[in-house]
């Protein structure tokens, strides 16, 4: 007889697991249907298709590119309608209401203050509008029964020169809103040293920061990332795999890099359909995330662009179980990893792994003692049925 306990979970009881997300980006994840009204409302009319429908394939599509610097060409679409203070209000709420809706109980959402700056809006401008946003769909979560939480972390572009500005910004809105920095941007040509003097300043101030590194680009950027700039994680950092070799009997080996990441605890922000757009892996069962989670990397899941990809963070559980035979622990381990990693104070990861993730698990793990119960058929009472 098997366990029920061994088994890998289904399409539903992942949805409904609780699940943390630490690298999505906010102009990756606008929902087709917004990004027409919000093209009609303002006047844009560069877009390359006006059904919602369509629209949503065409940014799959056009992603699906095989190259970090085609995949980026697309946020052209959504940055042009996002900048009215309306707009991005309208993004925010709705990025917060998807990830609620699909189980996401904390989120650390990305997106860059001076994309945005189109419309005449300031910095302070957006980066207000879009904490309004994300309080305004925490709340709409929360009476649709879906509890979440959002906090913000400002990108600057790794090809132009305003991190240092960024990096005062994200300090300035610290605890009200904004829990971090980033940098993102095509990788290749861009390495975070040039932006030193962001990552020396947020050093200073005692803040945090992730940066994009090991994804086109492989371990110099994982390397300077961490030992010049000093990032507490990675974002996406699936290239560490040059770093591991695996013999023909199964042994691994560490290169010094590798066996830092791993020894140290530094969190990888991993995205594996993201990564297959992109080119950076070949298929799910080819990602690197199957001997990182082996090897016991702080590894954690992410989605990187809902819209691009197509996805969120059900489908990407729902791809590695599949391909990894993934059970409701190996969920757990995920997202305590990312709980354990987010930029929020101690007390509040701790609490949050005791009292929502651990009972969430707890409970979807029990499910199976009761199904028996819930299936059998309710007995009806004489000729008083009223369902027939
Ligand atoms: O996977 C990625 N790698 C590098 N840069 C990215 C990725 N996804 C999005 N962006 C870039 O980050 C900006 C702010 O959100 C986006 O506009 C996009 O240019
Ligand atoms: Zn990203």
């Amino acid at each position: 007889m098997t366990s029920e306990i061994t088994q890998t979970p289904n399409p539903d009881q992942i949805r409904r697991a609780p699940k943390v997300l630490l690298h999505d980006h906010l102009d990756g994840g606008l929902r087709p249907g917004t990004i027409v009204d919000l093209a009609r409302d303002t006047g844009y009319e560069g877009l390359p298709e006006t059904d919602p429908e369509k629209l949503g394939t065409w940014f799959r599509e056009a992603a699906d590119s095989g190259s970090l610097e085609r995949y980026l060409e697309t946020f052209s679409h959504t940055c042009a309608v996002m900048q009215t203070r309306d707009a991005l209000v309208r993004v925010a709420a709705e990025c917060a209401e998807d990830l609620a809706a699909d189980g996401v109980v904390y989120a650390e959402v990305r997106y860059a203050p001076e994309q945005h700056l189109d419309g005449g809006l300031t910095l302070e401008e957006v980066v207000e509008a879009v904490n309004e946003g994300f309080r305004e769909g925490e709340r709409r979560a929360l009476e649709a029964g879906n509890r979440i939480r959002v906090g913000a972390l400002l990108t600057a572009m790794r090809h132009a020169a305003r991190s240092l500005e960024i990096a005062e910004l994200a300090n300035r809105y610290r605890d009200l809103g904004v829990v971090g920095f980033d940098i993102a941007g095509a990788e290749a040509g861009f390495p975070p040293t040039r932006h030193l003097d962001a990552f020396e300043y947020l050093k200073r101030e005692n803040n945090h920061f992730t940066i994009h590194a090991g994804e086109a680009f492989g371990l110099p950027s994982i390397w300077q990332a961490l030992q010049w700039c000093g990032a507490d994680r990675l974002g996406h950092g699936v290239r560490i795999i040059d770093d591991i070799r695996v013999a023909d009997d199964g042994t691994v080996e560490l290169g010094r890099l590798a066996a830092y990441v791993r020894d140290k605890r530094i969190p990888l922000e991993l995205c594996p359909s993201s990564n297959l757009q992109t080119g950076a892996a070949a298929s799910y069962a080819e990602h690197p995330i199957g001997l990182l989670r082996r090897l016991h990397f702080r590894a954690t899941v992410n989605t990187d662009n809902r819209l691009m990809s197509g996805t969120n963070m059900s489908a990407e559980f729902q791809h590695l179980v599949a391909t990894f035979r993934y059970t409701l622990d190996d969920m757990q381990w995920f997202t305590v990893n990312a709980m354990k990693s987010a930029f929020i104070p101690f007390d509040e990861r701790l609490a949050m792994i005791n009292e929502v993730i651990k009972p969430g698990y707890s409970e979807l793990k029990s499910e199976w003692l009761f199904r028996a119960a819930a299936a059998a058929p309710v007995p009806t009472s004489g000729s008083h049925g009223t369902h027939g």
